[in-house]
């Protein structure tokens, strides 16, 4: 059995301004996203390098070979400003590379990054209001992610794999979904609900069948979180969802059905479905008060390819 060994570096926090703006984004009709302008890209990256010349660092204590992890922070600092691009996916690509050119004994890199979303906010300005171009929010809600694996390859450096995704999206519909028909046993006390708050946390990752689309460098060819969360958005706000499995497999159609530069998209969602404490207010149309449910929470994980996009019959596993 192989071994695992790696050490490495989380939490290197990198902002870099005036990096190169995200333009050329594929338009779809669930969006107003049109790039990014990238005046602040910051990220949260972590690095795990591989090599079996660590070995003697773990048994022996022989720290010759090894590269400081405060060093290989320094080394993604002074790269980030060395980057040329503009996206997280290129420039964690671009930085594994250079490691593993520059240190001949690593031969893996497994790297990962969460963007630091920092949003516009509008300013007066001629009359009207335009976005700063110097002042930004820090935002709290969710992020793009990257993950990418590098490897030496007999005399190359190889991308091995590469994984994008939108991570921790909060989405509330406040009516139009339902849960029932499902198993009623003596272990059942749920009520059948024909209309409950839905509340769901989601993460989605997608990969692409070629890399360059990942990288931002075609055009058309990147997907961007905020359309993933847009179609998300949409198809949740459109269609009265019978469960959250249904909800994601219907999120996860529009997402390759949009962008056919993907090859799968992966869904982890929790129910995080409020409790309902007064289901009518006097005097009040249709309000109702709810609470934070109590834990446990539910959750589904769900993977789908193209050929879930084949008509029915043809590919139901
Ligand atoms: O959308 C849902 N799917 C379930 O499988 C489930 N189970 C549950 O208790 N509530 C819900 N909601």
């Amino acid at each position: 059995m192989k071994r695992t060994m790696s050490y490495g570096k989380a939490d290197v926090w990198v902002y870099r301004t005036y990096a190169k703006p995200l333009t050329g984004i594929r338009f779809i009709p669930e969006s107003t996203f049109t790039g990014r302008r990238n005046i602040l890209f910051g990220m949260n990256v972590k690095v795990a390098v591989e090599g079996d010349a660590f070995f003697s660092s773990f048994k022996e204590g022989d720290n010759t070979l090894v590269v400081a992890t405060d060093s290989m922070k320094n080394f993604i600092l002074k790269h980030a400003g060395d980057y040329q691009g503009a996206t997280q996916e290129g420039f964690l690509e671009f930085v594994s590379h250079r490691l593993l050119e520059t240190y001949s004994h690593m031969t893996t890199i497994n790297i990962s990054g969460e963007q630091i979303p920092f949003e516009e906010l509008p300013v007066p300005t001629n009359g009207s209001f335009e976005p700063s171009p110097l002042v930004f929010r820090y935002s709290l809600n969710e992020q793009a992610g990257a993950s990418i694996e590098v490897k030496r390859e007999k005399d190359e450096i190889a991308t091995t794999n590469h994984v994008s995704s939108l991570k921790g999206l909060k989405l509330i519909k406040v009516k139009g979904s339902s849960f029932f028909g499902y198993v009623k046993d003596e272990y059942t006390t749920l009520p059948e609900s024909f209309d409950r708050p839905l509340f769901i946390f989601l993460n989605i990752d997608w990969r692409y069948n070629n890399l360059e689309d990942a990288r931002g460098n075609t055009p058309d060819g990147y997907v961007a979180a905020e359309q993933v969360r847009d179609i998300a958005c949409t198809v949740f706000h459109e269609q009265k969802s019978p469960s959250i499995q249904n909800l994601i497999y219907r999120i996860g159609t529009r997402i390759l059905e949009r962008f056919p530069q993907l090859l799968e998209v992966v869904f982890e969602s929790n129910n995080r479905t409020w409790e309902t404490i007064l289901d009518e207010i006097p005097a009040s149309q249709e309000g109702k008060v709810f609470t934070e449910p109590r834990p446990p929470y539910g959750f589904q994980c769900f993977s789908m390819t193209r050929d879930d996009l084949k008509s029915d019959g043809e590919s139901n596993k």
